[in-house]
């Protein structure tokens, strides 16, 4: 993936906007994309948006691929491995926004320590997001929608954009269906949460 991987050392990564061939003004990272299919929409509806988009399972990041190379897209990069890793790879304040799509949700209660959103990791992506910056969290797993909410509501810069009691059941308008949200494997009806990382 020559043109499209992301380069895996922190000074290659400390002026992100350069990797895009597109012209972009704005930072996105999408982490477990699974097939990819957000990750093509979003690029193609933001060709200002240059989207860091990272997956561990190669048959998501081979159909990722093949849509970028169809769809022409020059405004995405792959990230191959651990989202983690590259989030510590990238300078303080560099995100716009951030997207958790029905992450792996490890149901059983001797496994909810495998989940992506823990406290640790949640600081760590506060310092790689701009002030006012977006991160969107969707789950469709009672268990972890209500294990994450405390995550992030205990996270002091974190404010959740909930309009109304219940605005967070509804896909928001910039939402496109994941490939994993269609196949209903949840135990509620996703749940789409938007947060904004205050100053
Ligand atoms: C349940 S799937 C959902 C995929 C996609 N977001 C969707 O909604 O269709 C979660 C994905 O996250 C990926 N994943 C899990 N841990 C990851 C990590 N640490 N870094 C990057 N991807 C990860 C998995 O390989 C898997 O494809």
């Amino acid at each position: 993936m020559p043109r499209l991987r992301l380069p895996g050392d922190s000074a290659a990564l400390e002026t992100p906007l350069e990797l895009f061939d597109a012209r972009v003004s704005q930072l996105w990272l999408e982490i477990g994309f699974g097939g990819g299919e957000h990750v093509s929409s979003q690029a193609k509806a933001n060709p200002d948006a240059g989207i860091m988009a990272s997956e561990v399972f190669i048959e998501g990041i081979a159909k990722c691929l093949s849509d970028i190379d169809d769809m022409k897209l020059s405004n995405v990069r792959l990230w191959d491995e651990d989202a983690r890793e590259l989030v510590d790879l990238l300078p303080d304040a560099c995100l716009d926004r951030v997207f958790i799509l029905f992450p792996d949700p490890w149901p059983k209660k001797r496994h909810q320590k495998r989940r992506i959103i823990q406290p640790d990791f949640l600081r760590e992506l506060t310092r790689v997001m701009k002030p006012g910056a977006r991160l969107r969290f969707a789950t469709d797993v009672r268990s972890y929608a209500d294990e994450a909410l405390t995550i992030f509501l205990a996270e002091p810069r974190i404010e959740w954009l909930a309009r109304t009691a219940d605005d967070w059941r509804t896909p928001p308008s910039d939402h496109f269906r994941t490939r994993y949200e269609t196949k209903n494997l949840g135990d509620i009806e996703p749940v789409f949460y938007e947060f904004q990382l205050n100053d």
